[in-house]
């Protein structure tokens, strides 16, 4: 299957974007007359500068209000055709998309815009162009591709053909099977784009919001097998209009773009994989068994600050390196390791953004299998020199430029901390009952957010969970959740909008995004928490305020009350079960850790409490007056 993508959809001026689009791997481009009206260059060196970078011109558009006028206006707007033919011919754009008319004017009848389309299918023939006709979801007569479709089949012109556009279609919940007895060859382009399940009017909606195949929420897997079953065969052409987008990074949306289409294209062959077209053959998405290890970067003083409050927290000094300065804690199932190498990633990574944990391992099914498929969906692979007694891991660089390790059972990694690691017991700690990571908190700037979404989503068997608001004192903090039926993968996406949010200044203060917080799960918090007390852990201290609360809101026994009140718990219940929370002070530029214990079915994350964290963590790293 082809693939295309509107100029709109990316920022830039147009060689920006043409050069954007090409490096992300596209077939194609649609022409937005406006990308080229505000370019300086003429037609023919457009034209020149799209093949030199090996892009097919698929489409120019739009051309509006066209069909149904009464004269004189409809002369003249034929005549406004006949100016873009010459222009389309000057491009080297064979297809002109018309949308269907919002003009006041436009009288309406299914023969009348018949008849105009054939008439306009008959001079763009005579110039070697054709048209497709599109219904806008707001048209003012036209808004359901079965009326383009008929007046298309009534307009019965070799150049006159239908454009369908999953927004326009999905929008207005037409339901796709409608698509399926359309001939495949009088589609001639289908646009594509999803959107965030919102209830606005449509125009704003689709003129600010539509996303990539895969961020939104709309059934696209399924519109675009039904498009497949009708034998269509030309492009999947992204239009996508979106404010963030147009102000983002051209490179990263067009591969965003790619990705979301070569996706898009292994759903559908999962989904169905008779269907013809449906050719894209990536191995398989990868079921994630859970976080083997979080890899933090830190000089060696802030490494043994880190060792001691692990320590402190129940963890055991496992293992050392055999050859790097790489330490090795383990409590449970849950491995972290602390590099303070002064050379390598590691190191350009604790350059760059302080200490941090800026790599995590994912135990996988297979992790070659992972590799391979993050590849084919365009991430960035990462090696490094492998010394001697030292495993290959396969990795791809994430978030904030940290990388994503993969382990296996089934290979050679299942024995990484043997061969990698000399074991050895310094600490005979007391463990303090924590058992697993129980989620990965990732902080970024609200912009990325959707790339990393689709990042995860493409390459994993995971799910994404609804968009939750949580307010800091100083702006809004969006959070969603990337996780996997089992479980055993969680990772909480954090978008920061502004600097002055926590999580926004921990971004500034760390230069990008990264892990914030790590969540470890204890199946007793409440013995965790007085073992950590021992142990002279300070946990975050809560508000009296927000407990006097909980009692009127949940109706909390007096005991339990005090417990969670003298222990700093934090504490939220759904109709699933139950969920406590304690929180470590912060360190440095504001990560945390954070001790979970769910019961029952609970499968939230506690974002009704994470205000009244987020105002304790103001206070207790508040500067205090000399
Ligand atoms: O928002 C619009 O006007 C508009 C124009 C052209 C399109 O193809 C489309 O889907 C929307
Ligand atoms: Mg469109």
């Amino acid at each position: 299957m082809k693939t295309s993508i509107a100029t709109v959809s990316i920022s830039g001026d147009l060689r920006e974007k043409l050069e954007a689009i090409a490096a992300a791997g596209f077939d194609g481009v649609e022409i937005f007359e406006n990308d080229f009206l505000a370019f300086d260059r003429s037609p023919a060196e457009v034209r020149r500068m799209a093949a030199d970078l090996g892009l097919e011109i698929t489409l120019f558009q739009p051309f509006r209000d066209f069909e149904g006028l009464p004269e004189p206006q409809r002369s003249q707007t034929f005549d406004r055709a006949e100016r873009k033919f010459d222009l389309m011919v000057e491009l080297g754009a064979p297809l002109m998309l018309v949308c269907s008319s919002v003009s006041p004017m436009a009288l309406g009848g299914i023969d009348r815009a018949a008849a105009d389309l054939r008439e306009l299918g008959e001079r763009a023939a005579k110039r070697g162009l054709k048209i497709g006709y599109e219904a806008l979801a707001w048209g003012r007569h036209v808004n359901d591709h079965r009326d383009a479709w008929e007046i298309v089949r009534r307009a019965d012109h070799s150049n006159v053909g239908l454009i369908l556009d999953s927004f326009h279609s999905l929008s207005r919940r037409i339901p796709s099977d409608t698509i399926r007895s359309i001939p495949g060859d009088k589609i001639f382009i289908v646009q594509m784009a999803d959107a965030p399940a919102l209830d606005m009017d449509l125009l704003y909606w689709s003129r600010h919001f539509r996303n990539m195949p895969g961020e939104g929420d709309l059934p696209i897997v399924d519109f675009t097998r039904s498009i497949l079953a009708t034998g269509y065969d030309g492009p999947l052409s992204l239009e996508i209009f979106n404010d963030q987008f147009r102000s983002g990074s051209p490179r990263t949306i067009a591969q965003d773009g790619h990705r979301s289409l070569v996706f898009l294209m292994d759903q559908v062959h999962e989904a169905e994989p008779s269907l013809p077209s449906a050719s894209a053959h990536l191995p398989p998405r990868m079921p994630v068994e859970g976080v083997a290890f979080v890899e933090f970067t830190a000089d060696e003083a802030k490494a043994e600050s880190l060792r001691r409050t692990l320590i402190q927290m129940g963890f055991a000094h496992t293992g050392t390196h055999r050859s790097k300065s790489v330490q090795r804690l383990t409590q449970g199932d849950i491995n972290i390791v602390i590099n303070s190498e002064r050379e390598g990633f590691a190191h350009a990574a604790y350059l760059t953004h302080g200490p941090s944990a800026y790599a995590m391992g994912l135990k996988v099914k297979d992790a070659q299998g992972a590799l391979a498929r993050a590849k084919a969906l365009g991430a960035q692979p990462f090696t490094q020199r492998v010394n001697p007694g030292e495993l290959a891991i396969p990795a791809i660089r994430g978030i904030g430029g940290g990388l994503l390790y993969f382990l296996d059972d089934a290979s050679d990694l299942a024995r990484v901390w043997d061969v990698e690691f000399r074991s050895e017991l310094e600490h005979d700690t007391s463990d303090a009952g924590m058992v697993r990571i129980d989620h990965v908190a990732q902080t970024m700037i609200y912009e990325e957010m959707l790339t990393w979404i689709l990042f995860y989503r493409s390459i994993f068997v995971v799910d994404k969970g609804p968009m939750v608001d949580v307010v800091d004192p100083s702006g809004l903090v969006r959070s969603q959740v990337i996780e996997n039926i089992e479980g055993s993968l969680r990772l909480t996406l954090n978008g920061a909008d502004h600097h002055r949010t926590l999580a926004g200044r921990f971004i500034s203060e760390t230069f990008g995004s990264s892990v914030q917080h790590l969540a470890f799960a204890s199946e007793d918090i409440f013995a965790t928490a007085e073992t950590l007390r021992r142990n002279g852990f300070r946990a975050l201290p809560i508000s009296q305020n927000f407990y006097d609360d909980l009692a009127a809101r949940l109706g909390l026994e007096k005991d339990l009350l005090d417990r969670l009140r003298e222990l700093n718990i934090l504490y939220d219940r759904d109709a699933a079960g139950e969920y406590y929370q304690l929180y470590s002070a912060s360190f440095g530029d504001g990560f945390f850790f954070e001790i979970v214990q769910r019961t029952g079915g609970y499968a939230g994350y506690g974002a009704v409490n994470a205000p009244f964290r987020i105002a304790a963590q103001r206070r207790s790293t508040a500067v205090q007056p000399a």
